[in-house]
């Protein structure tokens, strides 16, 4: 069996990845047609390439389908309880990267703390007699930091995409997404919380633990793991 090595289908991260091999040695491509998700790898033996949703990886390395994956720190720690025991960094690669943060509308001008979010969070509930809705794709990893952070009268409300767009729309009161420039957030009349982030989260090479369990599989994966320099 070949080593799997997971990347990113297509947007921000894939050509990035592709760059990150191509300096070591290793190409990556995409072949076929442009919409077609196949590709191949040169430079090393025993290694084929899998294209997917970088949100999907996570998943499939710790299901062990595919031995080496890259995605965002965000997407491994929020998707895989436990990530640690399923999944081991071996680089960071350096772009990618982007925080996960609680931001609020600008108006809100008494809030800049998680203290100051738990306040208005109970002063909103008793004002509407429903809990303060902040939208997020980032469950796991929101209602954590927010525990940690002593907010307790809030409710989590779901958001896919477009999450800064959700204050203005009246589906939630506050967000907690990825931010890169922060243009983002400006446009929509948001601030980030004057607080650490919840996560600081760039482009990583994982590999699956327990994975590889043919000599074949883990000497060609030993190949590559030198190949890369790490
Ligand atoms: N503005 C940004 N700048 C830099 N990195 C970002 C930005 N937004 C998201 N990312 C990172 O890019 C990675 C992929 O996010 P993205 O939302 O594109 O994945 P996805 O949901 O799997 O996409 P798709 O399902 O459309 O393929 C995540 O790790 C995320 O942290
Ligand atoms: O700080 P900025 O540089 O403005 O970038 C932040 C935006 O980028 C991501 O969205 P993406 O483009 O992936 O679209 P999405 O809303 O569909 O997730 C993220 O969810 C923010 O919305």
């Amino acid at each position: 069996m070949s080593v799997k090595l997971g990347v990113p289908s297509k947007g921000r991260l894939m050509e990035k990845t592709f760059d990150w091999f191509g300096a070591r040695g290793v190409s990556l491509s995409r072949t076929g047609s442009d919409r077609e998700y196949a590709g191949r790898v040169d430079g090393v033996e025993g290694v084929s390439l899998v294209l997917l949703s970088a949100g999907e990886i996570p998943r499939e390395l710790a299901a062990g389908r595919i031995h080496l994956g890259v995605t965002g720190t965000d997407l491994v720690q929020e998707k895989l309880v436990q990530w640690d025991q399923k999944v081991e960094p071996l680089a960071e690669l350096g772009f990618g990267h982007a925080d996960l943060i609680v931001a609020v509308p600008m108006a809100w001008v008494d809030v800049d703390t998680l203290d100051d979010l738990d306040a208005a969070a109970a002063a909103f509930r008793a004002r509407h007699g429903h809990r303060l809705r902040i939208a997020t794709k980032y469950h796991r990893l929101v209602r954590d930091y927010l525990r940690m952070g002593g907010v307790a009268d809030y409710q989590l409300v779901d958001s896919q995409g477009a999450t800064e767009g959700t204050v203005k729309n009246l589906t939630a009161e506050a967000i907690a997404d990825i931010t890169s420039t922060g243009e983002t957030l400006r446009a929509n009349h948001l601030k980030v919380l004057d607080e650490p982030p919840v996560l600081r989260s760039q482009a990583t090479l994982y590999r699956a633990r327990g994975a590889a369990r043919d000599e074949a599989t883990r000497a060609a994966l030993s190949a590559l793991v030198a190949r890369l320099g790490l």
